[in-house]
């Protein structure tokens, strides 16, 4: 396995689903940082499984407890570890799954990569619940790039079939909206597509079945000059981390695919000075970086996230263990849609990125 990421703010995440605990170890946060709890709580309750009829019914309370690395509410520079409680497992649901393989879930290839040694309870340490420690750091992040004038927003670009309107759509979004966004459920543009797309989770629940859909990850306040081609690219750091998160199956920056179906007149950003002098482009189909670089316009992204795998319905696969094929239908407590829980894992895997990269002081000042 490999839990640890970073380089300048550096992460390392450990534990199971069913395990005792989870948690995440943060090296190379600055001195001095003040850390607002409540803020970080919010943002881990706003991931929390078990809040509503869209979650799997599992309910953790997931309080960080803090171990190390914070004094009087500041950050001491040492390495800060959180843990957070497994208090509500139930892993008999997963007893016939140690050798019935879920289609669509890491059971397959991770009982060929870890030899069988892997936990399988609750998917182990594949397991979404996994992103609970990502929120945790993400939200430490978050509060550091608010000193420096960043602010991280999304919304559910869509759910099945069912489309928001996007970010470009938008003549303005302000910092209020993004903070409304944070507090519900479905945060969309157009909130008369909200009915339309529970109903579509609802009913997906009922016929035993999930759906999946995609988010779209907006920043705000970035300077221009961040980033490191080749490797270090913005849109390669962004991406690792997304991809780190699971279920998401794919990214695309700004106007993404849909450019291949433009002119370059059509598709390239034209800049101009604005009224305080400040360097704008009329569009942003580059999605705020252009040769792994920042050019000073809002950074934006769309993951896709996938229909979860658990499911009731009846499907067709193995059994390891007979070396046959098996029928199986998927008991337990799952989320028929990670959409509305993954919402602040991608802001937080947006904000951890973006820290590290700032920390490096690639800024061409
Ligand atoms: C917040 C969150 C919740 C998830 N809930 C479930 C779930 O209830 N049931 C399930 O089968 N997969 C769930 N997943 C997805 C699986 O963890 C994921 O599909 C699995 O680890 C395999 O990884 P991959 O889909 O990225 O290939 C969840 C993921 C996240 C991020
Ligand atoms: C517990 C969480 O979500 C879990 C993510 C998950 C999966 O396979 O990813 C499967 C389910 O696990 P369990 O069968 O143990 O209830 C979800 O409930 C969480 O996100 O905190």
């Amino acid at each position: 396995m490999s839990g640890i990421w970073g380089k300048n703010v550096q992460v390392s995440i450990f534990g199971e689903s069913h395990g005792v605990a989870i948690g995440i170890t943060i090296n190379g946060l600055p001195p001095g940082l003040e850390i607002d709890m409540e803020q970080v709580l919010f943002e881990m309750a706003r991931r929390a499984p078990g809040r509503n009829e869209l979650t799997t019914p599992r309910k953790e309370k997931d309080q960080p407890e803090i171990l190390s690395g914070l004094l009087d509410g500041k950050t001491t520079g040492a390495p800060l570890t959180a843990i957070i409680w497994n208090t509500n497992t139930r892993s008999k649901d997963y007893s016939l799954l140690k050798n019935v393989m879920r289609p669509g879930q890491a059971d397959y290839p991770g009982r060929m990569r870890y030899k069988g040694h892997n936990d399988h309870r609750g998917s182990g340490h594949f397991s979404g619940r996994i992103t609970a420690p990502l929120v945790f750091a993400g939200a430490i992040c978050k509060q550091w790039l608010k000193q420096k004038g960043v602010t991280i927003g999304s919304h559910i670009q869509s759910i099945g079939m069912i489309e928001d309107e996007s970010f470009a759509d938008q003549k303005e979004v302000t910092l209020e909206q993004i903070q409304s966004f944070k507090e519900q459920q479905l945060p969309l543009f157009n909130a008369e597509k909200e009915t339309e797309m529970k109903d579509l989770i609802v009913e997906a629940k009922e016929e035993g079945d999930s759906v999946g859909g995609v988010v779209e990850t907006f920043v705000l306040g970035l300077d221009a000059g961040y980033g490191n081609p080749f490797f270090d690219s913005v849109e390669s750091q962004l991406a690792h981390l997304v991809f780190a998160v699971p279920a998401i199956k794919g990214i695309e920056f700004g106007t993404g695919f849909d450019i291949t179906k433009m002119r370059g007149s059509e598709a390239n950003d034209e800049y101009y000075y604005d009224e305080q002098g400040q360097v704008k482009t009329r569009s942003n189909n580059n999605g705020g970086i252009i040769g792994g670089i920042t050019y000073g316009m809002p950074v934006v992204f769309r993951a896709a996230v996938k229909p979860p795998a658990s499911i009731k319905k009846k499907q067709q696969t193995i059994n390891v263990r007979e070396g046959k094929a098996a029928e199986l239908e998927v008991e337990g407590r799952h989320d028929p849609c990670i959409v509305p829980r993954v919402l602040p894992v991608l802001e937080a895997v947006t904000a951890l990125g973006l820290m590290d990269l700032m920390m490096g002081g690639q800024h061409h000042e």
